[in-house]
């Protein structure tokens, strides 16, 4: 019998460039995809809730959950860790759900080595000049944090090539129609590959 585990699909790419605003967007709609909700010592920013936004942590609860083994990927960007919960994620593809992550680039590199059938999409700026404009207009990061940021940025932009598609953030509803035709395509292409293998396996048999 064929296994119909969820698809993981990871939206990466550097700060500022409207990842979260992205995925917002597509939560509005009807879809069945599950938000995986991270992990993070970073202190909560106005408006912000506990096991909404992230799962706050100091960094003696983070570091006990990586000696547990607890995250599937973990980084530290800019003096904070982050990390995504791995028995939600794998708990939720072996029920049949797509699970969808939002994590920064070193930590979408760890979860490709272990999930390498996931699907990795970089969102790309129109610009750097405009990246820096939403990061610094966002109003959430001081001077030095919107610095160490843009800085982790041009690092992040190199690693483009190791995803599987690029979305550029011009306007959020085209970037949001890119992300939902991929996520249909990739669904399409993963049921032609079941029947194919099911057709396999039945002519096999008989
Ligand atoms: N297409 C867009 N056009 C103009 N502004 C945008 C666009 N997408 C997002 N923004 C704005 O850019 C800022 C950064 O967006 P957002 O917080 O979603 O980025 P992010 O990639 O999640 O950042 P981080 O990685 O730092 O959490 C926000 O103020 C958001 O409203
Ligand atoms: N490696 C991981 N990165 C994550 C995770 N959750 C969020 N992030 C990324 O961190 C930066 C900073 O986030 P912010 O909320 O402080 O602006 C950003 O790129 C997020 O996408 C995670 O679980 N793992």
């Amino acid at each position: 019998m064929i296994e119909e585990k969820g698809i993981l699909f990871i939206l990466s790419g550097p700060s500022g460039v409207g990842k979260g605003t992205v995925r917002r967007e597509l939560f509005e709609q009807e879809n069945d995809l599950k938000y995986s909700i991270s992990m993070t010592t970073r202190e909560k920013r106005p408006g912000e809730k506990d096991g909404v936004d992230y799962f706050y942590k100091t960094r003696e609860e983070f570091e006990k959950l990586i000696e547990e083994n607890q995250l599937l990927e973990y980084a530290q960007f800019v003096n904070n860790y982050y990390g995504t919960p791995r028995k939600y994620v794998e708990e939720t593809l072996a029920a049949g759900h797509d699970v969808f992550l939002e994590i920064e680039v070193q930590g979408a590199m760890q979860v490709k080595e272990n999930f390498p059938e996931g699907v990795f999409i970089f969102l790309f700026p129109p610009s750097l000049e405009e990246l820096k404009n939403r990061i610094v207009n966002r109003g959430t990061e001081s001077q030095e944090k919107v610095l160490g940021r843009l800085k982790e940025a041009r690092n992040e932009i190199e690693m483009m090539d190791a995803y599987d598609y690029v979305v550029v953030n011009d306007h959020v509803e085209h970037a949001v129609t890119k992300v939902t035709a991929i996520i249909q395509s990739e669904h399409c292409r993963r049921d032609r590959i079941a029947k194919q293998y099911k057709k396999l396996l039945e002519d096999e048999l008989s």
